[in-house]
C-alpha cells in the first residue's frame, strides 16, 4: 500500500532540481513553507466540508488533497511518508486513552 508514497516522495525529492515553470511541486518550494501550509489548510477545510456533505468520492478526492499536500510539506522539511508510517507502526496497538494517561503522569 505504500508503494504510492514511496513513489510520490521519490517524485518530490526529484522536484527539488526541476523548474516552477514546468512543475507544480517546485513552484510550492519556490514559494515555500508558509504557501504550503497555506494549502494544508485549505485542503484541510475541503475536506471537513467534503465529509459534511458525506460524498465518498469527495472525501477520497478531498484526503488524496490533503495527503499529496501533507508528503510536499514532509520532502520540504527533509522528511519522507516512511517516517510517519514507522511512527504509527510504533503507536500500534497503543489506546489513545491509555497514551493521554500515560502523558499526564
Ligand atoms: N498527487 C499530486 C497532486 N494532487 C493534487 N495536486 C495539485 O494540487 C493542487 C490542488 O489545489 P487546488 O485544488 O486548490 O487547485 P488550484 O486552485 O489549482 O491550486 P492553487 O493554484 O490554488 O495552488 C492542484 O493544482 C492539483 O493538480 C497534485 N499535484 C501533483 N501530484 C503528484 O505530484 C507529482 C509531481 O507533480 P508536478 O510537480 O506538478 O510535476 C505528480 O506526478 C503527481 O504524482
Amino acid at each position: 500500500m505504500s508503494d504510492i508514497l514511496d513513489r510520490l516522495a521519490e517524485t518530490l525529492e526529484a522536484r527539488k532540481q526541476a523548474s516552477p515553470d514546468s512543475s507544480y511541486v517546485a513552484k510550492l518550494y519556490a514559494k515555500g513553507t508558509d504557501a504550503i501550509l497555506k494549502k494544508i489548510g485549505e485542503e484541510a477545510t475541503e475536506t471537513v466540508m467534503a465529509a459534511k456533505d458525506g460524498q465518498a468520492e469527495k472525501i477520497i478526492y478531498e484526503v488524496a488533497d490533503l495527503w499529496f499536500h501533507t508528503c510536499v510539506l514532509l520532502a520540504h522539511k527533509g522528511l519522507k511518508p516512511a517516517d510517519v508510517l514507522n511512527e504509527l507502526a510504533r503507536r500500534e496497538g497503543l489506546s489513545g486513552l491509555v497514551e493521554k494517561a500515560n502523558r499526564n503522569e
